[in-house]
């Protein structure tokens, strides 16, 4: 679909880029050309990655393990890969999220996941920016977010609320860092499965079912589609695209408000709540 040196000159970050979607958008920019740096907190799990993409692609990838949630950890890491060579671009993945009845969440959990979604691309955000605004160069940003950055969602408030503000960085920083060569551009996913996401969010077999019947589609996002998306935002074909939001869900937010892929969870008991609490993972 694209020409394989597509993104050849590009060095591009991709936080969370060890596993999921991150894993398989650093797999397709690899395939084509770029040289990726993947970070996130699980040493083992990026060093994996991170040769399976070598011996996949033969292309060049670091791997620097960071909390994102941690302003000087993530300036830090901004650093080493520059003294290395500038990057050409940054691609906010990493997330975390959970179903929970919000009056149930405590402060921390509440900060965990605003802490990684909003704050953590936040930092990365300004910690790339800023140093392309020093060396007068442009670059570009491309951050996951979700339709509920729009429409809310229920039992996933804290996500939703992040992802919102993200959406609203990027929307700003467009007009703010465009005179200085710097885009953004957003990507809203539907349903792709990833096993993290269906451990947090889809617990319940029964309950995915019906949401997938609800994409007018009739299918889950495959990979290698929102990952071939990525890479054409990021390439120089894109390079008009400033400050909006593509969504990539086969229709479903069309058809669905932010509330009713969640309605199965009404039901749920308070003693099904302490089951999935008790599983889940942290
Ligand atoms: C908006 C909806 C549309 C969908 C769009 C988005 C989809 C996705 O983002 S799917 C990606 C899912 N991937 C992940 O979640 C992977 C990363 N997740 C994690 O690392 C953990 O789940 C984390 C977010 C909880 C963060 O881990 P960690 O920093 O290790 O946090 P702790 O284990 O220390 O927990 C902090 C705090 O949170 C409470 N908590 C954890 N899980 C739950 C839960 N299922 N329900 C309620 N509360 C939970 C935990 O108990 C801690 O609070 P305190 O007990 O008060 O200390
Ligand atoms: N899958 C789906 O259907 C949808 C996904 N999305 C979005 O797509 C993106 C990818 O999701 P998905 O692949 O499913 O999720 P995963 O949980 O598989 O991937 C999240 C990645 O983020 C990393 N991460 C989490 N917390 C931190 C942190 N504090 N610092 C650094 N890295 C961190 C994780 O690595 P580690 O744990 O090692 O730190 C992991 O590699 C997210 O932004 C998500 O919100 C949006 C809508 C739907």
């Amino acid at each position: 679909m694209f020409v394989t040196d597509l993104l050849k000159t590009k060095k591009i970050l991709v936080t969370g880029g060890g596993s999921g979607l991150g894993k398989s958008f650093a797999a397709r920019l690899a395939e084509l050309g770029a040289e990726l740096v993947i970070c996130g907190r699980r040493a083992d799990v990026l060093e994996t990655t991170a040769e399976e993409l070598r011996r996949a692609s033969g292309a060049k990838v670091a791997t620097a393990i960071c909390d994102i949630r941690d302003a000087g950890a993530v300036d830090e890491m901004f650093s080493r890969i520059w003294s290395e060579g500038p990057l050409d671009a940054l691609i906010n993945n990493a997330a975390g999220n959970f179903i929970a009845r919000t009056e149930t969440l405590s402060p921390r959990a509440i900060d965990a996941v605003l802490d990684i979604v909003l704050h953590g691309s936040f930092y990365c955000s300004v910690a790339a920016g800023k140093r392309w605004i020093a060396e007068g160069r442009g670059g570009s940003i491309l951050s996951i977010v979700s339709s509920a950055a729009n429409s809310g969602r229920a039992f996933t408030v804290p996500s939703a609320a992040a992802k919102a503000g993200v959406l609203a960085m990027m929307k700003s920083l467009a007009v703010e860092w465009g005179p200085h060569g710097i885009r953004t551009v957003s990507v809203a996913p539907g349903l792709f499965p990833t096993k993290a996401a269906w451990s947090q969010l889809y617990p319940d077999g029964s309950k995915l079912l019906s949401e997938e019947m609800e994409v007018p589609l009739r299918r889950t996002g495959q990979h290698e589609e929102i990952a071939n998306l990525v890479a054409y935002l990021l390439s120089d074909g894109a390079s008009y695209i400033n400050g909006d939001c593509i969504t990539i869900d086969g229709g479903r937010d069309l058809q669905n408000g932010g509330g009713s892929g969640v309605m199965g969870l009404f039901s749920w008991t308070p003693e099904r709540w302490d089951a999935f609490r008790a599983n889940s993972r942290g």
